[in-house]
């Protein structure tokens, strides 16, 4: 912050933030240039950015490695004056799913690994907003970054700030999977789980809707933030194609994988569900049950359990906190925060590498579980259920799993929840379960 960095070959890397102030977020988000990419987490700034003044992408089992060597790169020299920590060059982005990609339709244009530095940015913390514009290569130039934060922040300052749109309503829905092919499936994989081949796997499910007009993510990602304030809301354009049916992928997920800020760890075991009740004894009732429940906590401890196994190599103290209820608007969690506390300055992308996917989306034995996944579920998972998040120079960063979260193109949006399925799995309960974990985005989608 401040300080120029610089190496022999010269700064590749110019960033300029001065304070600013904008009409909304939501506002900000909608006058981006594509690709445009929004992140909030809990106890973090939000920030709001579009174009890309540089960009990464990998593919295959090597893209986490590749894309923390490409960071190195990308983020190694600098001539940074930021202002704020948060505001310092940060890439944003995500990592597909599974490991090999698939040519189905649905992800076209999201590759297995993507991030970008913004060229253009609104970092809003609790001591105020920034501006911040970034230039990468050897043509970063200080004036030319320097004349274009000033044009930015008149930009965005004399932003207009009209109403959010109302939602758009549904014309018509497909499922991947039919009810009984589900049942069929989950009552497949139980018996998988019973003859030992598994211990977990988590099945999901696809909602292809088609709306009356194009969806305005800035709008929904406006309201998701009023109705799941705790949740990480993030927003990925992996295209500079600024047409209306681009690509946006885009959610709000209570669920965090891993942040890591030098070398503390934090993360969260999060698996186990109920709904919510009609009344406040009756959500305090179920929230009890599902702390009692059996089938639930067996399908958190493994998760939790896990998630202390796959750290254990990067740090000699973990420890686990209280296990509780997670409450959000539409559905209820079995919780377990987790800290630990690293060894050396491992990046948090060897940290993303190791933890993901943990059993909360994918399942045990992890490659059983995988391929149990990729033979049963009728779609392609691509970047939902996966890593999404910000990595700094330092590489310390915050990535969440990507649930609660659907693909939108113009008119056209595919939502994604899944289901832990374990030994005493009830295909038609997980059926509705799924069906609650729709919710957070289809009540954007057919508010009354
Ligand atoms: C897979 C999803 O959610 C995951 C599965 C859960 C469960 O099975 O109880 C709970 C939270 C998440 O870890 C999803 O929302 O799509």
């Amino acid at each position: 912050m401040g300080i120029p960095r610089s190496d022999e070959a010269g700064p590749r890397l110019v960033s300029r933030s001065v304070r600013a102030s904008v009409p909304s977020l939501r506002a900000a988000l909608d006058a981006m240039p594509a690709p445009r990419t929004f992140w909030t987490a809990p106890d973090e700034a939000t920030v709001v950015a579009g174009g890309a003044a540089a960009t990464l992408s990998a593919d295959g089992r090597d893209r986490f490695a590749a894309i923390k060597e490409g960071i190195g790169r990308v983020l190694r020299s600098g001539d940074v004056h930021a202002g704020t920590e948060a505001a310092c060059p940060r890439l944003f982005g995500g990592f597909a799913f599974h490991d090999e990609g698939t040519d189905d339709d649905t992800w076209a244009g999201f590759p297995g690994a993507r991030f970008v530095l913004p060229r253009v940015q609104v970092t809003d913390t609790d001591r105020g907003t920034w501006l911040t514009v970034n230039a990468a290569g050897p043509d970063a130039a200080p004036e030319a970054v320097e004349d274009r934060l000033d044009a930015e922040r008149d930009r965005f300052e004399a932003l207009d700030d009209p109403d959010p749109t109302p939602p758009p309503e549904i014309v018509s829905r497909t499922r991947t999977t039919p009810r009984e092919a589900w049942c069929d499936s989950v009552d497949a994989a139980v018996s998988r789980i019973h003859a030992g081949d598994l211990r977990k796997v988590v099945l999901a499910q696809a909602l292809e809707v088609t709306l009356d007009r194009p969806l305005s993510v800035p709008d929904v990602l406006a309201r998701l933030g009023e109705t799941y304030p705790d949740c990480y809301r993030f927003l990925v354009e992996p295209t500079a194609d600024a047409s209306a049916d681009r690509p946006a992928f885009f959610g709000a997920t209570p669920e965090r994988l891993v942040s890591r800020h030098g070398r503390t760890v934090t993360t969260d075991a999060l698996a186990g569900t109920t709904g919510r009740g009609d009344t406040p004894a009756e959500d305090d009732w179920l929230a009890e049950e599902l702390l009692g429940d059996e089938k639930n906590l067996h399908e958190h401890e493994l998760v939790a359990e896990t998630i202390r196994e796959q750290l254990a190599p990067f740090a000699s103290s973990i420890s686990a906190g209280q296990r509780r209820v997670r409450r959000l608007a539409t559905v209820q969690h079995l919780f377990t925060p987790i800290t630990a506390t690293l060894d050396s300055d491992t990046h948090v992308l060897d940290l993303v590498e190791a933890l993901h996917p943990t059993p909360a989306v994918g399942g045990l034995p992890p490659e059983r579980a995988l391929a149990t996944i990729r033979e049963t579920e009728p779609f392609d998972r691509g970047w939902y259920a996966a890593p999404v998040g910000w990595i700094d120079a330092a590489g310390n960063g915050t990535f969440a799993v990507a649930i609660r979260s659907a693909l939108a193109r113009g008119a056209e949006t595919t939502l994604f929840a899944g289901v832990g399925v374990v030994a005493d799995s009830d295909p038609d309960r997980e059926w509705d379960e799924v069906q609650l974990k729709y919710r957070p985005i289809l009540d954007e989608l057919e508010r009354a």
